[in-house]
């Protein structure tokens, strides 16, 4: 058994969580760069957390410009076990409607513009992202979910698109028609993938806030309204993550889909050609294998 520590990544409309014991906002330094903001820590029904506002407080990061890696990274160095993704969403579904909360287990990777892995040349690594959400923690969400009385949907596919604008009528009709996708955000990706590199649990839950542009009752999406759901929205997020901690418990078994071992066979890079710069920044992320 290892120490559970929950690690939340808020997204647009949560910027902190209440009622840390001993909460302190830490600095952490990585070789990653700067992570979105400081990180708050503390513990909760004695279980370690920490959370992460994505976009920084105050919102200061496009979903294009936040700082992927050094947010995994500096959460992986404090010790975080499980992350949980919580994220404002468009949907493509008629019965998933604002204010109802999607359990997503896969995803759309339709961004363009982001560094999207801890490796490269010097460090070569390929990780399986078949089952890029982890069913334990995923399981865990949807129970503090229901707990919480929110208007939660088991399994969907979120597509990740580059941004900031949001998508045209053709695209949207596209994601939802062709490609079966069920909620569009422009987060989750690559941070999901970074995730399993590092060996981080990882699950999102998407806070719908409108039908993105498809429905032809609601016409487009407009952030506005997306702001007037959100802050609805935000209170049962935080009603949710309240919740995890009593459900993970402050030990944890190895995680039994393998999500804290994505490395074990991942390097293909000889030890004696491997890049001792990039070895060194990856001491945190692959540190139990190399
Ligand atoms: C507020 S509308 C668009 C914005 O909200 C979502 O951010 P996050 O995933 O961090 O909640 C979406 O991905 C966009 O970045
Ligand atoms: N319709 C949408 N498209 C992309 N990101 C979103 N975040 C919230 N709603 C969205």
């Amino acid at each position: 058994m290892t120490k559970t520590k929950i690690a939340v990544i808020g997204g647009s409309g949560i910027y902190d969580i209440n009622g840390l014991e001993n909460a302190e906002w830490l600095t952490v330094e990585s070789p990653w760069g700067d992570a979105s903001d400081a990180i708050l820590t503390g513990s909760l029904d004695g279980v370690e957390m920490a959370f992460l506002p994505r976009h920084g407080r105050g919102h200061v990061h496009a979903p294009s410009t936040v700082p992927y890696r050094a947010n995994i990274d500096a959460l992986k160095r404090l010790g975080c076990t499980d992350v949980i993704s919580v994220s404002a969403c468009g949907s493509f579904r008629d019965e998933m409607a604002p204010g109802d909360f999607v359990i997503v287990d896969q995803f759309i990777d339709r961004t363009i513009a982001r560094e999207k892995s801890f490796f490269g040349t010097g460090c070569v690594a390929h990780v399986s992202v078949a089952h890029p959400t982890c069913p334990r923690l995923s399981d865990a969400c949807e129970t503090a979910a229901r707990d919480a009385g929110i208007n939660v949907h088991r399994g969907g596919t979120y597509l990740a698109m580059e941004g900031p604008q949001f998508s045209t009528l053709a695209e949207s009709q596209m994601y939802r028609n062709s490609w079966g996708a069920d909620v569009i955000g422009m987060t989750n990706m690559p941070e999901a993938k970074l995730a399993r590199e590092a060996e981080l649990c990882y699950a999102s839950v998407a806070m719908i806030t409108d039908y993105d542009s498809w429905h032809p009752e609601h016409g487009e999406v407009d952030v506005t309204k997306i702001i007037e759901t959100l802050m609805g929205n935000a209170d049962k997020g935080r009603a949710l993550v309240a919740r995890l901690p009593a459900l993970l418990g402050a030990e944890r078994d190895p995680c039994p889909h393998g999500c804290d071992r994505a490395l074990e066979y991942a390097i293909l890079t000889q030890p004696e050609m491997r890049d001792p710069t990039l070895m060194a920044k990856l001491d945190a992320v692959a540190g139990r294998v190399i």
